[in-house]
């Protein structure tokens, strides 16, 4: 099947369409960087704003009523992730106006983007499958076994109910005979608990006991993890503020800014210092704590310029809920910013295509270097910070990896990748729907390269037997695809699950590092048989 793309035109191959000025942004689409002035000098902008800064070589191609995002790729400053801090991938997105004569399609606004609850409005086929995983941790397994002592019911003494019936280990009794001991049952908040109090440091960590039903203590620093499993990426990062505490009580709700399968995320104020925050709320009752465990676990041990960062964690006092402390991207996901691009009829241009993807990429890798997996890549848990920068966000399916093998079938249906459906083994992030053809792919064209509005059954079969999507140009349209871009979708999207090169391959391609540099694949942290496993 072949993709008719919507890529950037060739602005050159029209006599008499004036110089493009690139003066806009995401603002109006809902998406704006509030003050690119204020974060310039922190983050150097990869969007060029005005034909004055930009190559001949750089200059955006396209033409006609399409905006298009486009960016002039600053010198690469390559550093190896093995031994140096990583490069800081991101985009700018500023967004242009080609209507000449016209007023701006995008305009700068003041004040916060408000892209939110997009995820309100995904497929089904979007949703992701989560595993139904209950209890897995050692301590459960103990305490299943009967080997440990009387736990509580779930959410922490506040609802029996599954304890009560049994549904856990299969001990419910019917009424009349005479009433058992109670079962020997776990206490599900004992994993959780543990897991925030992880989360601390040091003497800041704080206790389980602390914890239960109380505010926690729970904020990361920039020297929580042994020296030995601390990457250079964490070591270049700025320093972490110092550790808080959080509550409802310090917390003003601002607005929704999304909700999935996970839980709802909201923008939060902090009452102390105005400092925002997003704060994602699990409820643990619908919400397997294995999960609820796992994206505690990982986030807040990540540091990494492409991974959202977390400030902390605490528990709602009735334990009912576990909520999430992270820092506020601005930009919201590519998904909202995809719907806003697609209303408008803008289109994203091939150098912003490829930052994307290189933000993806190294994020992955460095998840990769430690060994964790994130099953779940998808335009919705791709977000994008104030100053463009790309962050992965949402770790509730993600996985250990463990000799770069997978064995669970999870993840979101229409990002899964080909050897999922296709063999029973795949390497990491293939079965975690790690495909950035399918998030770029889908993101260069503004639509699924697949159908996606089929029966999920339909969809396995359609993306599991027809040809990968091509890029194709489309001359009397005017859009006309770089080589690199059609040779970058052509690898990223075998038909041959073992060709699935995976981020090791795609970081490396040109059009991923924006055809500015290098990226050495060791430097990427990825251990060479994971790579061949990829
Ligand atoms: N740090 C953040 N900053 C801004 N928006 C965010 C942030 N984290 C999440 N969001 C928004 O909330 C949405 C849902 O977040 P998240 O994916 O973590 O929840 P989830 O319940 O696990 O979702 P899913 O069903 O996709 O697994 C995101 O798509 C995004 O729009």
């Amino acid at each position: 099947m072949s993709v008719r793309p919507m890529g950037p035109r060739s602005r050159s191959d029209r006599p008499g369409v004036p110089p493009l000025s690139l003066t806009g942004s995401l603002s109006s689409m809902g998406a704006p960087i509030p003050d690119p002035l204020a974060t310039a000098q922190q983050h150097p902008p990869i969007f060029s704003t005005g034909h004055s800064s930009v190559s001949p070589s750089d200059t955006p191609r396209f033409v006609g009523p399409i905006p298009t995002l486009n960016t002039p790729i600053p010198p690469l400053r390559p550093v190896p992730i093995g031994g140096g801090a990583p490069r800081h991938v991101g985009l700018k997105l500023n967004i242009s106006s080609n209507m000449a004569g016209n007023a701006p399609l995008f305009q700068q606004v003041a004040g916060p983007p408000h892209i939110e609850d997009a995820s309100t409005t995904m497929s089904p086929e979007e949703r992701t499958i989560r595993p139904h995983e209950t209890y897995a941790s050692p301590s459960q397994a103990r305490a299943r076994s009967g080997s440990e002592g009387l736990g509580t019911s779930e959410g922490g003494g506040a609802g029996g109910s599954r304890s009560a019936g049994g549904d856990m280990n299969g001990n419910g009794h019917a009424g009349g005979a005479p009433a058992p001991s109670p079962p020997l049952v776990p206490d599900p908040m004992e994993d959780i608990r543990a897991a925030l109090s992880k989360m601390g440091t040091g003497s800041q960590n704080a206790s389980a006991s602390q914890l239960d039903g109380r505010p926690a203590v729970t904020p990361p620093t920039n020297d929580r993890s042994p020296a030995s499993d601390r990457t250079s990426s964490s070591a270049s990062l700025p320093p972490l503020p110092p550790p808080k505490e959080f509550s409802d009580d310090v917390l003003e709700e601002l607005s929704r800014l999304g909700e999935g399968a996970g839980g709802a995320v909201h923008k939060v104020r902090d009452k102390r210092d105005d400092k925002i925050y997003a704060r994602k709320t699990i409820t643990t009752r619908e919400v397997a704590m294995r999960q609820v465990v796992r994206e505690l676990n990982i986030i807040s041990t990540t540091q990494h310029v492409n991974i959202v960062q977390c400030f902390g964690a605490y528990m709602s006092p009735s334990s009912s809920e576990v909520k999430i402390m992270m820092e506020y991207c601005d930009g919201g996901s590519l998904e909202a910013i995809g719907k806003k691009m697609k209303e408008v009829g803008a289109v994203v241009g091939e150098r912003t295509a490829g930052r994307i993807a290189e933000g993806v990429l190294q994020g992955l890798a460095y998840l990769h270097s430690k060994k964790t997996i994130h099953r779940d890549i998808k335009p919705s848990n791709i977000l994008v910070s104030r100053d463009g920068v790309i962050k992965l966000c949402d770790f509730g399916v993600s996985g250990e990896l463990v000799e770069s093998i997978v064995g669970t079938f999870t993840g979101t249906l229409i990002y899964m990748a080909v050897s999922i459906f296709a063999s029973s083994y795949a390497g990491p992030e293939s079965n975690s729907s790690f495909k950035p053809e399918r998030v770029s792919g889908g993101k260069y064209t503004n639509r699924f390269p697949f159908p996606s509005d089929v029966p999920t059954f339909e969809v396995i079969l359609t993306i599991s037997k027809s040809e990968p999507p091509k890029l194709e140009d489309d001359p009397d349209a005017g859009i006309m695809w770089s080589d690199e871009m059609k040779d970058f979708i052509k690898q990223a999207t075998p038909s041959d699950a073992s060709r699935d090169a995976g981020p090791s391959m795609d970081i490396d391609h040109d059009e991923a590092r924006g055809a500015h540099g290098s990226v050495d694949k060791a430097g990427l942290g990825l251990a060479s048989s994971e790579t061949q496993t990829f």
